[in-house]
């Protein structure tokens, strides 16, 4: 059997009697007393365990085993602990937090090296899910949980596939992002990913989008422009909450899939075009064909092979793993000292229903860093805390009228577009206000609605 290697961090000095028997016991143990010895040596030798012992003053510096922490090493850790240290609120909200389990004077060898054992082999498996959560995430894409590895294998086969594809899910559940992962493991990926937001624009400025015009073609149009198909040529084209589309487009749009071909607006010839289409919708299309408000043709055009994104809440195994990774992706010098989530955090995440999807926990983790003024981030810092603990806490920092109008009006515009599941008309008339000034609101407090843009990648 391999020796398992254990770092022993002890910067009240060392303690060569347990360090012997540990070794005694099997293990490779390395200590440290300062907190750049401890960091140099898991550098060198990746420990999947180590313990932190404390000392018995009361007043002791915690700060090198917080910053040890802070560090987020993929490790598990163990602390030995006088029984007194206990008694110190800040030692038992540390071990809380950011250790596997503890120990206390006089340390009983057997039962330390069960629970290092154990946290041994938690460790393996945390590794194993980082790596598979890798795997699927060298394209920035997250997921572990069984739903979602159904998914990474519809994206796998669609990208060896040439063939249109349907992407379906609710709004910010990564429908995107899939079709960006499908482009870039296709044979197209050298080539352009175009996006076009189909809801965005009225019938006519979403013809001249999608197809382009002739010089002449219309009032303004003082020369040739390609539309968004020949931008896209020889790569794919994505079109986004496809549902929405105006339906004089419906057969222009099946023309071009068919045939391959495009016309201009205003122009008199057929442009081949060799382009792939992934669409995605929100809506249940099939449904929309029943009744009569989808073309039943192009929807089977769109839709040769279909990709599923799961709803956030119906894969919960993934909810702690992409908290974790956009928390760790945006930490930056301004925000070192967060040093992850309470477990009531993790929990009241867990629970949570996230009806706008991974784009809703980006943002509550965005928002969290930003309100969090401990180490680690708190059900309250993600705006998830029910409202008997919200009331208990006392504000930090006294907003002025102009913040309170701003924040409230953000909520209000981001509810309202949940609501509406991003349909800015809908949403704009609920608010009253014309689409332009939702628009305007929506760049001001940077929201982004599903049909809000369009543009190229
Ligand atoms: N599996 C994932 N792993 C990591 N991040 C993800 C994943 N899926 C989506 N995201 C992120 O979540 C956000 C929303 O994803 P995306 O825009 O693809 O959703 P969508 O379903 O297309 O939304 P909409 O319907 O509103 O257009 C993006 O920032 C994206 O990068």
């Amino acid at each position: 059997m391999d020796t398992r290697k254990l770092l022993c961090f002890n910067p009240m000095g060392t303690d060569d009697e347990l360090l012997d028997v540990l070794r005694s016991r099997g293990w490779e143990v390395f200590s440290a007393i300062r907190l750049d010895e401890a960091k140099n040596l898991i550098d060198a030798h990746g420990f999947h365990v180590g313990i932190v012992l404390f000392g018995s003053r009361e007043q002791a510096d915690l700060s090198p085993v917080q910053s040890l922490l802070a560090m987020r090493y993929p490790m598990e850790w163990i602390a030995l602990l006088p029984p007194q240290a206990l008694q110190n609120r800040e030692v038992c909200q540390l071990i809380a937090q950011g250790f596997y389990d503890y120990h206390t004077h006089p340390i009983d060898i057997e039962r330390l090296q069960f629970t290092l054992g154990h946290a041994y082999g938690m460790a393996l498996v945390m590794k194993r899910l980082r790596t598979q959560a890798a795997s699927l995430g060298n394209d920035g894409i997250i997921g572990c949980s069984p739903s979602f590895t159904k998914v990474f294998a519809d994206i796998e086969k669609a990208a060896g596939l040439d063939v249109p594809v349907l992407v379906t899910g609710e709004s910010g559940s990564g429908k995107e992002m899939a079709a960006r992962v499908i482009h870039r493991r296709s044979a197209r990926s050298d080539k352009p990913f175009v996006v076009v937001s189909c809801g965005a624009l009225s019938s006519n400025l979403m013809q001249s989008e999608l197809f382009g015009f002739e010089k002449g073609a219309f009032p303004g149009a003082y020369r040739s422009k390609e539309g968004s198909i020949e931008a896209a040529a020889g790569g794919t084209l994505f079109l986004d909450e496809v549902g929405e589309l105006p339906a004089d487009l419906h057969q222009p749009l099946l023309r071009f899939m068919r045939e391959k071909t495009i016309r201009r607006v205003g122009g008199d010839r057929d442009i081949p075009v060799d382009v792939r289409v992934i669409a995605a919708t929100h809506l249940d299309l099939g449904k929309a064909v029943a009744e009569g408000t989808f073309n039943a043709e192009l929807y089977e055009a769109l839709s040769p092979f279909r990709v599923h994104v799961p709803a956030l809440r119906e894969r919960r195994e993934d909810i702690e793993l992409l908290a974790k990774y956009y928390l760790d992706l945006f930490v930056n010098e301004k925000y070192r000292h967060i040093s992850g989530f309470t477990p009531e955090a993790v929990q009241a995440m867990e629970r949570y229903d996230w009806p706008g999807n991974i784009r809703e926990l980006i943002n509550r983790v965005r928002r969290a860093m930003v309100m969090c003024e401990d180490r680690w981030i708190a059900p309250q810092d993600l705006g998830l805390a029910s409202a008997e603990q919200a009331a208990s806490k006392i504000p930090s920092h006294v907003m002025t009228l102009e913040e309170a109008k701003a924040e409230a009006e953000k909520e209000i515009i981001q509810l309202t577009l949940r609501a509406t599941e991003n349909n800015i008309s809908r949403a704009a008339r609920q608010l009253a206000v014309s689409r332009m000034t939702l628009y305007r609101l929506m760049d001001k407090h940077r929201i982004r609605g599903s049909s809000s843009a369009s543009g190229h990648a």
